[in-house]
């Protein structure tokens, strides 16, 4: 009999240099890798109304880096966070509406929108026992594109893409996504690491943040403050323009014509991946890998040294990256990891964890100077959004498991958005070009191969 393992080994090499292509092809056919033009920024393939991602300008096809901006539907992030707090309101609910129907809501229709989401909660009969609980996985975020994906089977409509179809089913998964993560986080909680199993009916009268907080803690107890800043956190991850890879992901699948929920799932999957929304919980690890072998944490050229390890992947998950630094939009800063630095460290005062945040301030400061000296590179990079958000849920107690999941139950109304955008305005299948650089070569009969 074949063993699988042996195959494997064999193949894998077989496969890896059979899949190597001559890195020269992509400069002499200008194949713009990762869809950037030479100057790093991105190549153009469509137009949105949803977000705007502002991090440098064009002057003689150089870019020029700037403190990085963004806009929801035309208006300043900044500027709906200051208002909501200048009302004490939690604000995660208005941004959906915003994004989904691009207009700020007025008070009945606020009230109305915080209502149908509260109502809507709730899985279908059965999903929680026969979805979740029967087939824990120990990765949320897989559970997520799993329970999103088996939604289609009790949805009566599911194949309809009317926009009043699609608007009902984005509806229904943003007030369901922290519910799915919460019964997933418990799953894996109790099956996978044997503790207690917690399910907490949601509350159809909490706002979004607040109703995580309490299905996800056995006790259900939260204070206002954690409340705030998890909303906080929602509103800054809720969209991100139509490039990112996972918005990008809906985009290309929704041009097929298919169904909300494999468009979805496909964005899940996308977010999942530590170079994207996977990262903040990879800046977790490397943080604490930071801080088991970097012996003084206020010594730089100490912090350094390692920073250089990371980079020359002999250190951390050997990938080369830091994580929670570098985007493909900004350059001098993203506003969202300065309002959450700042959070962050009105938090760490109170928790007693200033020593902490200062080595991630060490990182922050430290990250773009070895980058600039080891890769001889004049791109700017700045600490991103996942850098600080896993630190501010670590101080709200939060599990890291539900990092990443956090996340997508923020992004889905960026995604829902750019879906229907994609409806109406799109219109047209993607499909971008590969060139063959195979050649070509006869057919061989199997009686005369070596
Ligand atoms: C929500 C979000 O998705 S925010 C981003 C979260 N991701 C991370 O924090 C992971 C770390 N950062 C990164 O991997 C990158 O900065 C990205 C993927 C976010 C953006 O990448 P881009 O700006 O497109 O840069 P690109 O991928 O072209 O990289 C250019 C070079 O810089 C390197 N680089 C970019 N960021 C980093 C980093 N944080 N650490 C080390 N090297 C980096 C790349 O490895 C590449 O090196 P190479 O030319 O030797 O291959
Ligand atoms: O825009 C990107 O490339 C990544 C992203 O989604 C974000 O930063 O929120």
């Amino acid at each position: 009999m074949v063993n699988f393992n042996e195959f494997l080994d064999k193949m894998s090499v077989v496969a890896e240099d059979n899949n190597r292509i001559d890195p020269e092809y992509y400069t002499k056919y200008e194949v713009k890798r990762g869809l950037r033009n030479s100057n790093g920024s991105g190549v153009l393939v469509g137009l949105t109304e949803i977000g705007e991602v502002h991090g440098y300008t064009i002057d003689e096809n150089e870019k020029v880096p700037v403190e990085g901006k963004l806009y929801y539907r035309g208006i300043d992030v900044s500027q709906i966070v200051e208002g909501l707090q200048k009302d004490g309101r939690y604000g995660f609910e208005e941004v959906c509406y915003l994004l989904l129907f691009g207009r700020l809501p007025n008070k009945t229709e606020l009230q109305d929108f915080v209502e149908l989401l509260g109502n809507l909660r709730s899985l279908p009969d059965g999903f929680t026992e026969d979805m979740i609980l029967k087939a824990p996985s120990p990765d949320i975020m897989n559970k997520l594109a799993r329970s999103v994906l088996a939604s289609y089977s009790y949805d009566d409509n599911p194949d309809d893409i009317s926009i009043k179809n699609v608007l009902r089913q984005s509806i229904e998964l943003i007030a369901r996504f922290p519910t799915m993560v919460a019964y997933g986080y418990q799953a894996k909680s109790h099956y996978h690491d044997h503790n207690s199993l917690y399910i907490h009916p949601p509350r159809a009268d909490l706002y979004t943040a607040e109703n995580f907080l309490y299905m996800i803690r056995p006790d259900n107890k939260y204070t206002r403050l954690e409340a705030e800043l998890l909303d906080l956190s929602l509103i800054l991850h809720a969209e991100h323009g139509g490039g990112n890879n996972s918005t990008f992901a809906v985009h290309v699948v929704t041009s097929t014509g298919t169904d909300t929920y494999s468009a979805i799932a496909a964005a899940i999957g996308s977010l999942k991946g530590p170079k994207h929304g996977g990262a903040n919980l990879r800046v977790m690890g490397m943080m604490e890998d930071i801080k088991k072998h970097v012996h003084d944490w206020n010594d730089d050229e100490e912090i350094k040294e390692y920073l250089k390890k990371i980079i020359k992947k002999e250190a951390y998950d050997r990938s080369g990256l830091i994580y929670g630094m570098g985007h493909a939009v900004y350059t001098l800063s993203d506003p969202r990891a300065v309002l959450l630095k700042k959070k962050a460290a009105e938090l760490a005062a109170v928790k007693n964890m200033e020593d902490e945040l200062n080595l991630y301030f060490k990182v922050e400061e430290l990250a773009p100077k070895v980058f600039a000296e080891m890769k001889q590179s004049s791109k700017d990079i700045s600490a991103n959004v996942d850098f600080y958000s896993g630190f501010v849920y670590k101080m709200l107690n939060l599990p890291e498991p539900l990092y990443t999941p956090i996340f997508a139950i923020a992004r889905i109304a960026g995604w829902c958005a750019h879906r229907i955008e994609e409806l109406v305005s799109g219109q047209r299948i993607i499909r971008p070009a590969y060139k063959s650089v195979s050649g070509h070569k006869p057919y061989i009969p199997l009686e005369q191969r070596i």
